[in-house]
């Protein structure tokens, strides 16, 4: 392994010697039988970028957990610059100067912004003098830190991206001088990330401090001063980003060489396995979400669907694993293996999509992939439970599912290897691992998988894009939809665009370029001859609504 840097004091505290902004000394915690952090020292220095690395299940959600005060450490010590603090609550991490913005943000849907931002403030809510201070000082921190939003708009009106800035207002509202994040970038397009980082460069220039957790490496590379890494619950490596690489991160996480690419030899594909002809959707919004969907996937070929999430990706992958959202209109033709596949009727759900050899692995995990309070082993054969090895005449074998989920737990590196715990006890990425492990080892003849590696690790990416990859090579079709260009680029054996719930062109990797998909995810077709004026994002145009499909009455 790369030796890793000291972190003596002098790489924990800034030039003028000022004491470091967090320093954790000797912090352990144990749920039970699992130490998630062991002895862990870690120093961020004031006015600096700070990234925290880790597999999945390292114990990277946990430390800051312990730094917000949502967990109390079974021992150890924090110092806030350079004072001991105890932090019972996150009401004490606040007066500490310590703001934290969730994978899963913890805003109040039906409130408006200004409401969100002052609600549990030290000034009391909603109180009329103080609603207009409160209203001018969000104002003021909105417009010195980039973060536009509209203080009267409802939460629930606003993309991730502008509820995520909420959040950073929130804190920042609380006078935070220390904001940690922990993966804010996997929800986010492509666009709105970068408008992140230069959020985050803003607040750094202004003197706060920055914990970032994430698994994407080039994030890591760009934005941050430091990074530390943590392995199976303790602090292994620490590094100053511009003397480390990417591979050399990868190892000090994972332990070993990690391919940063896909493998694969050129795809021989068969017979055709899925056939969709002129798929329409219109959903109880009567928003249009799918306008004409044809595509073709044969066996052993991998079709990656590129595109910004909200252009009809996720409608897509619903309405062909079987959980179209209730109310919407479909019309259309799709056939797997050459039969038709029910698409409105009694067979359109998602259990006789898997009796058809369709597996489904969703984009959103904890609504639709996993039972959150079942434990691991009923997760790991959730949806196959009737199928016959898994049934003792009309009773379910439980030995049989255990043993099943036992193997499963192995093969993917599944941690903590306990199938009694229940889903929402393990980390993200191994959430992910169950579900990806449940639907890649049925065998499926057709894979729909949404963002395979979201919230995963790097040793993890690469173990799923190995499997999704043998499961090509035996002959198998994959729908593969991603927001990660790079992995729809590298896994892909062919790339179709959508934008606004249409595909806008099919490529071949070989013969394309990150430039041209990114026009394309844009909803332009051809480049522009002004190629100054470039659209950014794929934010799909004002969504219009409509009543009928093609070919209905009005
Ligand atoms: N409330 C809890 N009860 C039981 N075990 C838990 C709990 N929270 C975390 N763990 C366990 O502690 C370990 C560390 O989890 P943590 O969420 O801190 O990892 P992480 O590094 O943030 O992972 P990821 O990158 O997947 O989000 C994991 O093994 C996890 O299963």
């Amino acid at each position: 392994m790369a030796p890793a840097p000291d972190q003596s004091p002098s790489q924990g505290q800034s030039v003028n010697s000022a004491p470091a902004a967090i320093e954790l000394r000797g912090i352990s915690k144990a749920f039970g039988p699992v130490q998630a952090n062991r002895d862990i020292s870690l120093t961020v220095a004031k006015g600096t970028i700070h990234g925290i690395i880790g597999e999945n299940g390292a114990g990277k959600s946990t430390l800051m957990s312990i730094l917000y005060g949502f967990y109390k450490p079974d021992s150890g010590e924090i110092l806030i610059n350079g004072r001991p603090v105890s932090i019972p609550d996150s009401q004490a991490a606040i007066r500490a100067g310590i703001g934290m913005v969730f994978q899963h943000f913890k805003l109040v849907q039906n409130f408006t912004v200004l409401e969100n931002v002052i609600l549990g403030a030290e000034d009391g809510p909603l109180l009329r003098p103080s609603l207009r201070r409160a209203r001018g000082e969000l104002q003021r921190l909105a417009k010195e830190y980039e973060l536009n939003v509209d203080p009267d708009e409802v939460i629930e009106e606003l993309s991730v991206g502008h509820q995520q800035r909420v959040e950073i207002l929130k804190a920042l509202y609380r006078q935070a001088d220390i904001l940690i994040l922990d993966e804010p970038t996997g929800v986010l397009t492509p666009a709105e990330a970068d408008h992140l980082f230069r959020i985050l460069r803003g607040l750094k220039e202004q003197g706060k401090t920055i914990v970032l957790i994430t698994h994407k490496l080039r994030e890591i590379m760009e934005i941050t001063d430091n990074v530390s890494v943590m392995r199976r619950g303790e602090m292994v490596a620490h590094f100053r980003t511009r003397e480390t690489s990417p591979a050399e991160l990868a190892e000090a996480m994972v332990g070993r060489k990690v391919l940063l690419r896909v493998e694969k030899s050129p795809a021989t594909p068969g017979a055709p396995v899925l056939e969709v002809r002129n798929l329409r959707l219109i959903d109880n919004d009567k928003v249009e979400r799918l306008r004409g969907i044809d595509l073709n996937i044969r066996a052993g070929e991998i079709l990656g669907v590129a595109g910004v999430s909200g252009n009809g990706q996720t409608q897509l992958l619903e309405l062909l694993g079987g959980y179209p959202e209730p109310g919407s209109k479909v019309s259309g033709e799709v056939l797997v293996n050459g039969q038709s596949l029910d698409l409105t009727g009694a067979r359109s759900d998602a259990g006789t999509r898997r009796k058809r050899g369709i597996g489904h692995v969703p984009e959103d995990r904890q609504v639709e992939g996993l039972i959150m309070d079942f434990t691991a082993w009923e997760n790991c054969v959730f949806g196959y439970q009737d199928a016959p090895e898994f049934s003792n005449g009309p009773m379910q074998d439980r030995v049989a599912i255990r043993a099943d989920a036992a193997g499963k737990i192995e093969r993917f590196d599944i941690r903590p290897p306990n199938p009694e715990l229940a889903a929402r006890n393990f980390s993200g990425g191994n959430q992910q691992k169950i579900v990806v492990a449940r639907e890649i080892e049925r065998n499926p003849d057709l894979l729909l998988i949404g963002q395979p590696t979201r919230g995963v690790d790097i040793g993890a990416i690469e173990f799923i894009h190995k499997r999704i990859v043998a499961l090509r090579d035996a002959g198998k079709a994959v729908l593969l939809v991603s927001v990660e260009l790079d992995e729809i680029m590298s896994l892909s054996d062919r790339i179709a665009v959508m934008f606004d719930g249409r595909i806008m062109g099919e490529r071949l990797p070989a013969e394309t370029t990150a430039q041209e998909l990114g026009l394309l995810m844009a909803g332009v077709a051809e480049p522009p001859a002004d190629a100054d004026n470039l659209p950014e994002a794929g934010i799909p145009p004002a969504q219009k609504h409509v009543e009928n499909l093609p070919g209905e009455p009005a």
